[in-house]
Formats: structure tokens, sequence, C-alpha cells
């Protein structure tokens, strides 16, 4: 089996790429922090589907995460990551310390959009300015044509789509579905945290959302009726916790009181001491 080419210097992977690009090749980016799921590889189908290389970034970025919150213990996997990316060929992994994505001295930062101001912006004030410095950073590193990110992570594919457009980023933004398990949890490296029991809890999120999309396709258009039934079935499963669970514009954020277009629901939970996040886009029949 043909096995990923693993650089850890960015400016060496740089200069492959720009010779690839040269050949006349289309190069894809798929951003990750590692313990690869089937979810990431979905993001890497989708840009060996679309492109001639694919790279993948694995690398845990320390700036997105505040103090107090999982830096240290997010699992890091490397082999096995290597192992399912040979499914791809081409693929380059690049795998960088974190002096190379951050040299010594560097103080110079992105500040995120105005887009990233509530909901996890609100919870997490200062994760969305490291994801964007720190993908800005990878997309210098893997100046690729295309990177695909995934539609689980809502609100960050909107501040990179916006982060792109206003730093006039010459790479193009490629959105990808969220990929579940059998049963409707949306796939996350966290998941790896819970326990049995509240692996069962943590499924309520996406009966929540399930229910919520029915009640819309069945012409509720009330956002405030659909979040209190969402939140009493959510507490009524065993999840204390409730960051935040919002009706809102899929291109503003801002909150929506009526349905009458598409919408997404956006939901952020913490089952045990896991904070697990989770939407759905859905159109109201009259919309359709
Ligand atoms: N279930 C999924 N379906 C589709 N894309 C996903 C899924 N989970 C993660 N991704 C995407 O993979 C990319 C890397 O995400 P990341 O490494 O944070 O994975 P994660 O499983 O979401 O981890 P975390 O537990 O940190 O949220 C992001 O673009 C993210 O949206
Ligand atoms: C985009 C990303 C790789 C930046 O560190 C991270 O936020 C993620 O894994 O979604
Ligand atoms: N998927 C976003 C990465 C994070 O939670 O830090």
């Amino acid at each position: 089996m043909p096995q990923p080419q693993v650089f850890h210097d960015p400016s060496q992977l740089r200069a492959e790429i720009r010779q690839a690009q040269a050949e006349g090749k289309r190069v894809g980016v798929v951003p990750t922090m590692g313990a690869l799921h089937e979810g990431h590889l979905s993001l890497a189908a989708e840009s060996a589907a679309t492109c001639d290389v694919t790279v993948v970034t694995i690398f845990v970025n320390p700036t997105q995460f505040a103090p107090g919150e999982d830096f240290a213990k997010y699992p890091r996997t490397l082999e096995a990551d290597l192992q399912l990316l040979s499914r791809f060929d081409p693929v380059w992994v690049l795998v960088p310390e974190v002096e190379a994505i951050y040299p010594p001295g560097s103080t110079t930062v992105v500040k995120a959009p105005k887009i990233a101001l509530p909901w996890e912006g609100a919870f997490r004030p200062t994760h969305f300015d490291g994801v964007a410095t720190v993908v800005l950073k990878l997309f210098q590193a893997c100046p690729a044509d295309a990177a695909f990110f995934g539609q689980k992570d809502f609100q960050q594919v909107r501040v990179i789509e916006e982060m792109v457009r206003d730093l006039l980023v010459p790479i193009e933004v490629v959105r990808c579905p969220i990929v579940r398990e059998e049963d409707g949890l949306a796939m996350s490296s966290r998941n790896r945290y819970l326990s049995a029991e509240e692996r069962e809890v943590a499924l309520s999120i996406s009966l929540g959302l399930n229910d919520a999309a029915e009640r819309i396709a069945a012409g509720e258009t009330s956002a405030e009726s659909l979040l209190h039934k969402m939140e009493a079935s959510l507490r009524s499963a065993g999840i204390g916790e409730i960051d935040y669970l919002a009706v809102a514009d899929p291109r503003t954020l801002e909150s929506v009181q009526t349905i009458s277009a598409e919408v997404v629901i956006l939901v952020a939970v913490r089952v045990g001491t896991t904070r697990l996040i989770d939407n759905m886009l859905v159109s109201p029949p009259a919309s359709n």
C-alpha cells in the first residue's frame, strides 16, 4: 500500500506544492488537528476526488485553546492517522512542530471577522482568533488551490470563508457535509472522551436536531417553540449544561425568530466534562 509522504518543514512542503502546480496539478488541503475519523477522511476524499494531490495538515494548534481547555489531553494518534490516510494516493501530510508554525518571537495574529463573535465565540472568546491565525499560516505553508472544511464546525467554516474573502487569500473554500455515526452522533475526535453512558446522553443532540428538522418540515415557524422543545429533550436525556442552542441565519449567524427561509440550528453542550457541538441546516417546506 502506498504510504503518505510526511513533511515536518513547511517550506519544503510549499516547494513541492509549487512544483506540482507548475506541472498543472490541482492541490487540495485539509487542515486538521489529527485523531482522524471518517469525518476528516470524507474531507480528504472530497479533495482526492477533485484534486491531483491532497495535503492533510495535522497540528494541534495551541492558540485556539484557552487556559483550562483540553489542549494537553487532546488525542494525538499520528501512527493511526497515517495508516488511515494511506487509502489516498498521493497524500502529503504536514506534521509541523509548534516552532515551525509560531517562530520564536512571533507576535502577529489574525483578528477573526465579526461573524466569530456569537455562539462559539461567546463561550470561547479567544478561539477564532487562534483558528484564523493558524489557518492563514497553514495556507501560507500549503498554497493549495482548494481547502476543505467540515460543516460540523459551522461557525468555523463561516469564519474561514470571511477571512479568505477579507484578506484576499487565493484559495477556494469547500464545505463538506457532516459525517455521523450510524445512530446519528456527529463524528468528533472528542467523542473518544465519552463513557458508554455519556455516549447515550450525547445521542440526544442529533435526535433533538432531527426532531427540530421534522417539526420545521411539518410547518413549525416559531424558533422559540422549537428551541423550547429541543432544550426540554436535551435536559430530559440528562444534559445539564447547554452552552447555546440557537436558530440562526446560515449566512450572518444572527438569531432568527420566524423560520421562513433556510436556517441553521446550532448547539453546544457539555456531557460530563466533554464539550460537544453539532448543527443542522434546515429549510421550511415553502422555501424548497
Ligand atoms: N463529523 C464530521 N463530518 C465532517 N467534517 C468533520 C467532522 N468532524 C470534524 N470535521 C472537520 O474536520 C476538520 C478538522 O476538525 P477537527 O480536527 O477539529 O476534528 P473534530 O473531530 O471536529 O475534533 P474536535 O473534537 O476537536 O471538534 C474541520 O474542518 C472539521 O469541521
Ligand atoms: C481548522 C483547524 C485545523 C485549525 O486548527 C481546527 O480548528 C479544526 O481541526 O477544526
Ligand atoms: N473543531 C474545532 C477545533 C477546536 O474545538 O478547537
